[in-house]
């Protein structure tokens, strides 16, 4: 923004809004100092021709306005008629819950508050800690692996939240079963989280239509994320979430940071393959999570080996490359997960293998285990003390 010349600011941005012709699809408006300008353009998910032509005609035309330095458009859900979002509503919050629709806009607020720069600051009220399971690489199973610890410490009758952050294919409504839920709002208008195996959820796939997918670019991402994180009643400071588990999505690029840098991390897990193109992944994974204070709990393998009947454990993907990694961050390696059908079929089927009685249960109590151990450990952490019987 202009700091300390805002008359220049406001004079800009009404030379955009009319070369635009004042349209009532511009959501919102940004511009930095030097004359960049974001455009919050609303689409309609299901016609992503038409907002696609809206998108370029807008950069194309904000542009052509003089002090127009460079111009983005980014595009949101389109509001549902006669549903104004809470941020825009006069009227006082209705009484009861109500429906949030697929596609539901997201708030200017969220929008305001998901411009990335801004750090994190102090704790997210009626959240204890929040835990980040995070991935260099996609496919990994770093979805898997955050939904059966949320079932492992749920089950252990921790007050457990799973954040799905993961912009390019939101997986928990899948694992959790949970695919047609749509979460409702309180009264006063913050999101319900979606409560399956004890786990209370939220995702971008529960707000997006999976028949039409928006495309989610840079803030958007983050106003999403940080709508969920803000804008929902995960807990109070009387009873607040013990743990909240955010399954970001994979990669080390701008979104991931922008969520280590402003959410108030307590501490983050790395997950990986055992190959060596995976290991460099997740090297950049820690130094990313190093750049911004976020403590690093360990790493945790997936898909170690594939035991055939006769107990003969095949390393698919190589062998010792977790504990190799993990000797080489200087962290623990939290546990390893065999290719196992029943972890591969829970996720499928929307029942966490976690919450069941077998093999793959007793692993990820372990490894659910180490992690509360070594949160314990931290310094930054705040009570509740997680205890861990066996
Ligand atoms: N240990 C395992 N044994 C068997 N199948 C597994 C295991 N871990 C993950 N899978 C399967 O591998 C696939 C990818 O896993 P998952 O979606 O968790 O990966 P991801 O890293 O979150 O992927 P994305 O990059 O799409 O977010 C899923 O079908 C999942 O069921």
């Amino acid at each position: 923004m202009f700091r300390g010349k805002p008359r220049q600011s406001d004079k800009l941005e009404t030379a955009i809004r009319r070369a635009l012709g004042e349209p009532a699809w511009l959501q919102g408006l940004r511009i930095k100092e030097d004359g960049a300008v974001t455009l919050i353009i609303e689409a309609d998910p299901a016609n992503m021709d038409e907002a696609e032509t809206r998108r370029v005609e807008a950069e194309a035309r904000a542009m052509n306005v003089k002090g127009v330095t460079s111009a983005q458009a980014m595009l949101t859900a389109e509001r549902q008629p006669g549903q104004p979002s809470p941020a825009h509503s006069e009227a006082p919050p209705r009484s009861g819950s109500q429906r949030v629709r697929k596609g539901a806009r997201l708030s200017d607020e969220a929008i305001s508050q998901g411009q990335p720069g801004q750090p994190a600051t102090g704790k997210v009220p009626g959240i204890s800690r929040i835990l980040v399971v995070a991935s260099a690489k996609g496919g990994v199973g770093k979805s898997t692996v955050a939904v059966n610890l949320a079932a492992a410490f749920a089950k252990l009758g921790l007050r457990t939240g799973l954040l799905d952050a993961d912009i390019y294919g939101p997986s928990a409504p899948t694992m959790l079963g949970t695919g047609d839920a749509q979460p409702a709002s309180n009264e006063a208008g913050k999101l319900i989280p979606v409560k399956a195996h004890g786990i209370h959820s939220l995702s971008i796939g529960y707000l997006s239509d999976p028949d039409s997918p928006m495309i989610w670019r840079g803030p958007i991402v983050m106003s999403a994320i940080t709508q969920m994180l803000n804008d929902a009643a995960w807990g109070t400071p009387e009873d607040p979430l013990d743990l909240l588990i955010i399954d970001t999505p994979p990669g080390t690029g701008d979104a991931q940071l922008t969520i280590a840098q402003r959410v108030p991390v307590t501490a983050a897990v790395l997950v990986t393959t055992p190959q060596e193109v995976a290991l460099a992944d997740v090297r950049r994974g820690a130094a990313m999570f190093a750049k911004t204070a976020v403590p690093v709990l360990g790493v945790i393998e997936t898909m170690s080996w594939f035991e055939d009947p006769a107990g003969n454990r095949h390393y698919l993907m190589g062998e010792g490359g977790g504990q190799k990694t993990a000797d080489a961050l200087g962290l623990p390696l939290l546990g390893q997960l065999p290719i196992l059908n029943e972890i591969r079929e829970g996720g499928d089927i929307g029942q966490p293998a976690a919450i069941g009685d077998g093999v793959s249960a007793g692993l990820f109590h372990e490894i659910a285990r180490a992690v509360a151990l070594n949160l314990d450990s931290l310094q930054t952490k705040a009570p509740p003390k997680i205890i861990f019987e066996d």
